[in-house]
């Protein structure tokens, strides 16, 4: 499916499944804004992808997500270079355990903020056409692990945070869709990163049943993970789906018990 005239941002989107993705949207004709906090990472990535596509198809803006008023900027930047925006990725994400509050700040908060900016500049209730946003989450989500508490915390808050405002786009006719992903373990620099006691504190100890588990799931590619994001981002059904993907079961949605009164 084409995205010609699409314009997309993704946070995080310099390296692992946010690179993936950039790449995915950029083969469906859509233009698109890396935002990510590595500013060498994020000029390499660049550079190749208008070696591949073309320059004026991809641009890059450094920014830490977690600072409210550079991502405010990042938006904007983004509607004053294309002029319009479709897609939202919140994908940014850390593994820090140690320094647990920037973990929150990063998972979670910025997802948050991220996903309000985003329809400010897409939603029907400011004037705009609608579009789409898609929440990273994790299998962590629903299979935690004592390695990485703040990190399963912070990713039961996307999906709590993402359901909730899919409803409220519903009722209030926002004309965006919300979804969330939940992958399993993907091979990007994040799952390596876990490893260290820097990043993990006294959690560091549990690494080795952390690993155990890895090769007992197995280990995803980042291209799949993309390829996932594609289906939510073109299928107009959904709204307030949770998609999971795992080794086991490939690309699937969580269901969850109808509400009652
Ligand atoms: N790799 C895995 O096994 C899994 C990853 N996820 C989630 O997928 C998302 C992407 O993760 P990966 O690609 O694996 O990670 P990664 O570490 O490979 O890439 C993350 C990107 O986000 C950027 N970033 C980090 N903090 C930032 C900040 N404050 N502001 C702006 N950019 C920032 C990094 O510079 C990097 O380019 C995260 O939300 C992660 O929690 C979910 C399940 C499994
Ligand atoms: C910090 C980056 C790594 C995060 C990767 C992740 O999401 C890990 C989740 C694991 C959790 O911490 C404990 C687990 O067992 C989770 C992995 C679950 C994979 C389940 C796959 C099941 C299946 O194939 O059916």
């Amino acid at each position: 499916m084409s995205l010609t005239e699409k314009v997309a941002l993704v946070t995080g989107g310099a390296q692992g499944i946010g690179r993936a993705v950039v790449q995915s949207l950029l083969q469906s004709s859509a233009k698109v804004v890396v935002v990510d906090l590595n500013k060498a990472c994020g000029e390499q990535c660049k550079a190749q992808l208008d070696a591949e596509f073309g320059e004026g198809n991809c641009t890059f803006i450094q920014c830490d997500v977690s600072d409210g008023d550079a991502l405010q900027d990042a938006f904007q930047s983004t509607v004053d270079q294309f002029g319009r925006l479709d897609i939202v990725i919140n994908n940014a994400g850390i593994a820090n355990e140690k320094n647990w509050e920037k973990t929150i700040q990063v998972n979670l908060t910025s997802v948050i903020k991220g996903t309000y900016l985003a329809l400010e500049h897409m939603s029907k209730e400011y004037g705009k056409e609608g579009g789409t946003i898609i929440n990273v989450s994790s299998m962590a989500a629903f299979l935690h692990s004592p390695h990485q508490p703040v990190y399963t915390a912070t990713k039961h808050g996307v999906i709590g945070f993402t359901r909730a405002m899919a409803d409220a786009s519903i009722q209030d006719d926002y004309g965006v869709r919300i979804n969330v992903l939940c992958p399993a373990f993907v091979d990007t620099p994040l799952l390596h990163s876990v490893e260290d006691e820097e990043n993990m504190g006294k959690f560091v100890k549990y690494k080795d049943d952390f690993k155990r588990s890895m090769t007992k799931f197995g280990v995803l590619k980042p291209s799949l993970i993309a390829e996932g994001m594609m289906r939510l981002i073109t299928d107009t059904s959904l709204n307030g789906a949770v998609m999971k993907i795992t080794c086991s079961k490939g690309i699937h949605f969580h269901t969850y018990e109808p509400m009652s009164a």
